[in-house]
C-alpha cells in the first residue's frame, strides 16, 4: 500500500495543494476535477507539475451520473467518458473514478449497471486506461459497497474495479464481512475518511464533516483489519471534505494527513509500530511566569495547600507540589521553552506519564511527529518531548525518569511534598483555533490509547464553543479541547489575546472543597462570581440541604450530579494570567461539569467586560492613584 490524498482535502490553488502534499511526504494524489478546471495551465502542465514534485497521479475524479441511462442520454454518458479519457491521457493517469449515479433518469438494476461498466471497460482498455466504481452513500440506486462490488463482479472486466470509501461504508452502517472476501486486485482504490457520528443526511454529513482517520468516531481499525484480508496493495488515499480544512493551512493539514496515514498502517498486523499506551497521569505542568505574576501566583498556590518543595539547581525555576500535583514555575527571562509569541504567564509544557516512554516516542516518530530533544531547548534535564501545535511541549516520561528529574534537577528543599486535601490534576482545558483543534486531537489519539467522549456545544454569550474530552480509563488524565467559529467566545478571546492556542485552565481535584474554599477565602483570593439565578435553578433541579446550598452560593461553587455521584467546582479569576485555576471535588462523577459551562463562560465574559469598561487596572485589579 502507499500513501495518497485527494486535492479536495486542502485549501489553496492546485500549485499550493501539490506543494503541500509533496512537502508532507505523500507518494500519490487524487486530482479533483474542479482543481484542474480552475487551473490556468493545460492538463499536460498539471500532470507535469504533479510529477515534477515526485508525486504519482493516482486518479482523476469524480466522473458522475454514468450508469443506468438509456438511448441518447446513454450515448452522451459514453461521450463524456471519452472526453475524460482524453484528459487522462494528457494528465498522465490511467484511472478514472466513477461514483454511483444520482441522475433522476437513471434506471435501477445491477445487471444494467454491470453492462454499462463492461462497455466502458472495453473502451478504457483500448486506451490502456482503467475505471473504478464507488457507491456514494446517497447514490440513487447504488449506495452500498456490496452492490457496487456486485456491479464490478458482474462486469467482469479487467479494466473495471472497485473503490472502497470508508465514509460511505460506515455512514450507512454496512456490515464489513463481505469486504474481507473481495479479492484485493479487484479493488482499484481505497479512500479513507473518518467523521464524527452525526444524525443528518448523508450528503451534508459527507461534504462538511469528514475528517482524517483518528479525528472522528468511525471504526477505522475494523476497516483496516478487513482490508488486510483482501490483500489489497494499492493507494490508501484520504478523501476529506471538511469546512475547516478548506479554510486552513494546507501545510499543516497535509502533514496531519500523512500522520493519519501512518496511523492507519499501524492498525495492520505487520506494521512494526509499537502499540499505543494509555497516559497514566499528568506528571507536571510547566508555567512560564512573568516577574510581576510570581508573587500572586505563589500566594494562590500556597492558599491551595501547595508548597515550594525544590528549586532548580541552575535555573530560576521552582517546583511547587501537593499530593500528585506538580507545577514548575519558570521565571528565566531567556526561557527557551516559552511558547513563541506569548508573553503572558502561561503553561508552556505538560508532562505525560506513560508506562514506557521509549516505546511511546518510537510510535510518535513512526507516525511522523517531531521529537524535541533536551539539547534542542537548551535543557539540563534528559526528557524528550513532542512539539504541540501551539508551540508548547508535551514531555513523555515514565516513572524512573520522573524521579530522576525531580531529584537531580530540583533538589528537595525544606519540606516533603504536602499531602493535604489537594489530590491531583483533575483535567486540563485547552482553547484552540478550529484548525489546531483537529490537529491536537489527532496527535493525542494517534500516539496514545485514549477514550473520546462525544463532543458537545457550550453556549457562550458570543457564540457556540465545541468541546470534546479525551481521557484515559483510570480518571487520572482528562483533556478538554475547545474551539469555536465565533470570534469573541471565551476560547477565541484566549487564542487572540495570547497569540494562539494553549492551556486555558487547570483543574485540580480536592477531597474537601469546603476546606479549600475556606482557605482561598481567608487568603482573599478573588473567585469567579456566580449569579444568584444559578442557585435558584440549582434549588429547583436538585434536592440539596439548605445549608449546603447556602455554602455553595456564598463561595461561588457550582454543582452537578450524574448516575455515579456528585461534582462540585469552583473557579478562580485569571487575574491577567493566560490561564485560571479550577478546583473540583468529585464523588464518582464522570464528567467535567459540562452543564455548568455556560454559566462559567458568561460570568467570565461579564467580568472581562466590566474590567474593560471601568478604569480598573486589569493588571493589578486596582484603580490607579
Ligand atoms: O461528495 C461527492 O460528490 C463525492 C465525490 C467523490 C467521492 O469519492 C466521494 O466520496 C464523494
Ligand atoms: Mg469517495
Amino acid at each position: 500500500m502507499y500513501s495518497s490524498i485527494a486535492t479536495v482535502c486542502l485549501s489553496g490553488s492546485l500549485e499550493e495543494k501539490v506543494d503541500a502534499i509533496a512537502q508532507a511526504g505523500f507518494e500519490g494524489l487524487e486530482l479533483f476535477e474542479n482543481d484542474l478546471t480552475a487551473f490556468a495551465g493545460t492538463p499536460r502542465e498539471a500532470g507535469e507539475l504533479i510529477r515534477s514534485r515526485g508525486l504519482k497521479l493516482v486518479t482523476l475524479q469524480p466522473f458522475r451520473d454514468f450508469e443506468g441511462l438509456q438511448g441518447r442520454a446513454r450515448e452522451r454518458a459514453f461521450d463524456r467518458a471519452e472526453h475524460k479519457f482524453d484528459l487522462m491521457e494528457e494528465l498522465g493517469t490511467d484511472l478514472l473514478m466513477a461514483c454511483s449515479t444520482v441522475h433522476p433518469d437513471a434506471l435501477p438494476g445491477i445487471s444494467r449497471a454491470a453492462d454499462d461498466f463492461f462497455e466502458l471497460g472495453e473502451r478504457a482498455a483500448k486506451r490502456q486506461l482503467r475505471v473504478a466504481y464507488e457507491a456514494l452513500a446517497w447514490g440513487r440506486h447504488i449506495h452500498d459497497y456490496r452492490d457496487s462490488w456486485e456491479v464490478v463482479r458482474r462486469a467482469a472486466h479487467p479494466h473495471v474495479g472497485l473503490v472502497l470509501d470508508t465514509f460511505h461504508i460506515f455512514s450507512r452502517q454496512t456490515e464489513l464481512g463481505t469486504l474481507g472476501r473481495i479479492p484485493g486486485d479487484r479493488i482499484f482504490l481505497v479512500q479513507t475518511a473518518d467523521a464524527p457520528r452525526l444524525s443528518m443526511d448523508h450528503l451534508s454529513w459527507s461534504r462538511h464533516y469528514r475528517c482524517f482517520p483518528g479525528q472522528g468516531e468511525l471504526q477505522m481499525d475494523r476497516f483496516m483489519a478487513m482490508l488486510d484480508e483482501t490483500r489489497y496493495d494499492g493507494p490508501l488515499s484520504h478523501e476529506i471534505f471538511n469546512d475547516v480544512f478548506r479554510m486552513g493551512h494546507s501545510d499543516q493539514t497535509a502533514r496531519d494527513g500523512l500522520r493519519s496515514y501512518h496511523l492507519l498502517r499501524s492498525m495492520q498486523s505487520d506494521s512494526g509500530i509499537p502499540a499505543p499506551q494509555p497516559i497514566e497521569s499528568v506528571a507536571f505542568l510547566e508555567i512560564a511566569v512573568e516577574p510581576e505574576d510570581l508573587t500572586p501566583l505563589r500566594e494562590l498556590l500556597s492558599a491551595l495547600g501547595m508548597a515550594c518543595v525544590g528549586r532548580h539547581h541552575t535555573l530560576d525555576a521552582e517546583r511547587w507540589a501537593a499530593g500528585d500535583v506538580n507545577l514548575v514555575l519558570n521565571t528565566e527571562s531567556s526561557f527557551t521553552g516559552r511558547v513563541p509569541g506569548r508573553d503572558a504567564t502561561a503553561v508552556t509544557a505538560i508532562g505525560l506519564r506513560v508506562g514506557n516512554a521509549y516505546e511511546a516516542f518510537k510510535r510518535a516518530d513512526k507516525l511522523g511527529y517531531e521529537i524535541v530533544e533536551p539539547e534542542d531547548v537548551g535543557a539540563s534535564h534528559r526528557m524528550s518531548a513532542l512539539r504541540n501545535v501551539d508551540g508548547s511541549l508535551s514531555y513523555i516520561i515514565d516513572d524512573s525518569q520522573l524521579s530522576r528529574t525531580w531529584d537531580r534537577e530540583f533538589p528537595l528543599e525544606r519540606q516533603p511534598v504536602p499531602q493535604g486535601s489537594l489530590v491531583d490534576i483533575d483535567h486540563i482545558s485547552v482553547a484552540l483555533s478550529y484548525h489546531d483543534y483537529l490537529s491536537l486531537m489527532l496527535q493525542y489519539r494517534a500516539i496514545f490509547q485514549l477514550e473520546v467522549t462525544p463532543s458537545f456545544d457550550v453556549t457562550d454569550p458570543r457564540g457556540l464553543i465545541q468541546s470534546q474530552v479525551l481521557q484515559n480509563g483510570n480518571g487520572r488524565f482528562r483533556l478538554a479541547l475547545n474551539a469555536s467559529a465565533s470570534p469573541d467566545t471565551a476560547s477565541n478571546r484566549f487564542v487572540r489575546q495570547y497569540g494562539g492556542s494553549g492551556v486555558h485552565h487547570i483543574a485540580l481535584s480536592t477531597t474537601s472543597l469546603r476546606d479549600a474554599s475556606a482557605a482561598l477565602h481567608k487568603a482573599n483570593t478573588p473567585m469567579l462570581p456566580i449569579p444568584s439565578n444559578y442557585y435558584r435553578d440549582l434549588a429547583a433541579r436538585f434536592d440539596l440541604p439548605a445549608q449546603t446550598h447556602a455554602w455553595m452560593q456564598e463561595h461561588h461553587i457550582l454543582f452537578d450530579q450524574d448516575a455515579h455521584g456528585d461534582f462540585h467546582q469552583l473557579y478562580t479569576q485569571p487575574n491577567h494570567k493566560a490561564f485560571f485555576i479550577e478546583l473540583v471535588q468529585r464523588e464518582g462523577y464522570q464528567g467535567l461539569g459540562a452543564p455548568n459551562a455556560f454559566v462559567r463562560v458568561t460570568a467570565q465574559q461579564r467580568l472581562e467586560a466590566a474590567r474593560a469598561a471601568s478604569d480598573i487596572d486589569s493588571d493589578t485589579g486596582e484603580r490607579p492613584a
